[in-house]
């Protein structure tokens, strides 16, 4: 990359291009598709900050920007680059705070010096201008479904009917909001940290910022983790001294927080490197727990007191965070997940004490990854039995709770008045007991 590509953020709009057009071709995660582009090219701080923000957004806004694109296109090109191009540009144009000259033209630029695109200028240069002429027409249009793919639409439709669907859907197209687990005294850090104590026990920080400046960062005394993915770790009721199993734990929220409880901590996790990243963040926050690189459907360990299972899955209770879920999963993905869900459940059961608990947890809003699986485990597993969650144990937030006493969070639950700071990640979660005999 030359300087002057960096001065005009060219380089940025480039690996923003890039990233979109890689993660849906190789249905990766766009955050994995950024790092390998970053470790590619050297782009300063700012300039990776601006390529993630535009990939980001483009992908939270992906069926607006290809509605407003065909409809004002006589012919939509065939070229999937040359759309991902112009999806890229009137991302910027819409959605970030950014001069429409400086999106228009890099893009045109960005095709000029592309061998298979360098005829399109002209063409790009009118699409786009024409996008920022009619921007507030396209921005007016506001069915909640144009963000999310039929697939996910229909399944949605069919598990939480019409009106909490679409609530789902017009979440998604917002920024979450930042949470933190902190070790101990949260009325104070939230305080502290100018936050707002949750009714779950998170702070939620009022202001977007660095996090790595605020107070406490350094000394270790808190860490980021959406408040829902905060509450399986509390309801398993880590105690001091238990022997606790986390089977899928990098990069380590919910064994910090078993850690801090005082348990003796077994994080497993099949990644290596994820679990490197574990236990840097341990590291930080001055916590310990035993680490293991397995595969966790393969682990030989005395019976647990206590054991935590946050199974991968397709990952679609994060959209708001990780928009490029919805447009790279499919149902395959959620059928061969389910079926590993089951496998490590079925092994989590089979390292437990009698009388041993068991949280199952995922931040997905499938049913198979989520309900289904909670039923269809107890039914193989006559020795365990429900342990139904009360409102009281989640700051009162009976909402999220199912008739089963099962939690069940939503991008749209309203945990705040202020409905622009509301919001949880999509998680579900159940805890079994094993029957003593
Ligand atoms: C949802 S993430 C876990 C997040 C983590 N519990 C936390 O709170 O930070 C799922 C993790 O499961 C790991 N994983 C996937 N399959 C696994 C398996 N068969 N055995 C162990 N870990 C597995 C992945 O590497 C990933 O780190």
């Amino acid at each position: 990359m030359n300087q002057s590509d960096e001065q005009t953020g060219l380089g940025s709009r480039r690996l923003a291009w890039m990233a979109v057009t890689e993660t849906l071709k190789r249905r990766m995660p766009l955050d994995d598709v950024l790092d390998e582009l970053f470790r590619a090219e050297s782009l300063s701080a700012r300039d990776e900050a601006l390529a993630r923000a535009i990939a980001i957004v483009t992908f939270r806004r992906l069926g607006t920007l290809g509605h407003a694109l065909r409809s004002r296109l006589n012919k939509p090109p065939k070229d999937e680059r040359l759309m991902h191009l112009l999806a890229v540009g009137a991302a910027q144009i819409l959605f970030l705070d950014v001069p429409d000259h400086a999106a228009v033209d890099s893009a045109v630029e960005l095709a000029q010096g592309d061998p298979k695109l360098h005829h399109a200028g002209g063409f790009i240069n009118a699409v786009l201008r024409r996008v920022a002429r009619e921007r507030d027409a396209i921005l007016a249009e506001s069915d909640p479904w144009l963000d999310t793919p039929t697939w996910l639409e229909e399944r949605w439709i069919a598990q939480y009917g019409e009106d909490l669907a679409a609530r789902i859907a017009e979440a998604h197209r917002s920024l979450p909001s930042i949470d933190l687990t902190v070790k101990g005294d949260p009325a104070a850090w939230a305080e502290r940290l100018h936050g707002t104590l949750l009714p779950t026990g998170s702070i939620r920080l009022v202001e977007r910022t660095a996090i790595r400046e605020l107070p406490g960062f350094e000394e270790g005394q808190w860490w980021v983790q959406d408040a829902a993915a905060a509450l399986p770790a509390r309801l398993l009721g880590p105690k001091p001294g238990e022997r606790i199993a986390d089977l899928c734990a990098a990069p380590g929220g919910k064994t910090a927080q078993l850690a801090a409880a005082g348990a003796q901590v077994l994080a497993v996790d099949r990644s290596a490197k994820r679990l490197q990243r574990l236990q840097e963040n341990l590291a930080r926050l001055n916590l310990t727990a035993e680490t293991r690189a397995i595969d966790a459907e393969k682990l030989d360990a005395p019976p647990f007191d206590a054991i935590l299972l946050d199974a991968p899955c397709s990952a679609t209770g994060t959209i708001r965070r990780h928009p490029d879920v919805a447009w790279t999963k499919s149902e395959e993905d959620i059928r061969k997940l389910s079926g590993l869900q089951s496998r490590l459940l079925d092994k989590a059961a089979s390292l437990l004490k009698p009388g041993g608990r068991l949280v199952y947890c995922t931040c997905s809003l499938e049913a198979e990854e989520g309900g289904r699986q909670a039923e269809a485990f107890l039914a193989r597993h006559p020795a365990f039995t429900r342990l139904p969650v009360t409102p009281d144990e989640i700051g009162g937030l009976a909402d999220c709770i199912t008739p089963q006493g099962d939690v069940r969070t939503l991008p749209c639950h309203e945990v705040l008045a202020d409905h622009e700071r509301s919001g949880l990640d999509g998680f579900f979660v159940a805890r079994f007991m094993h029957n003593a005999s």
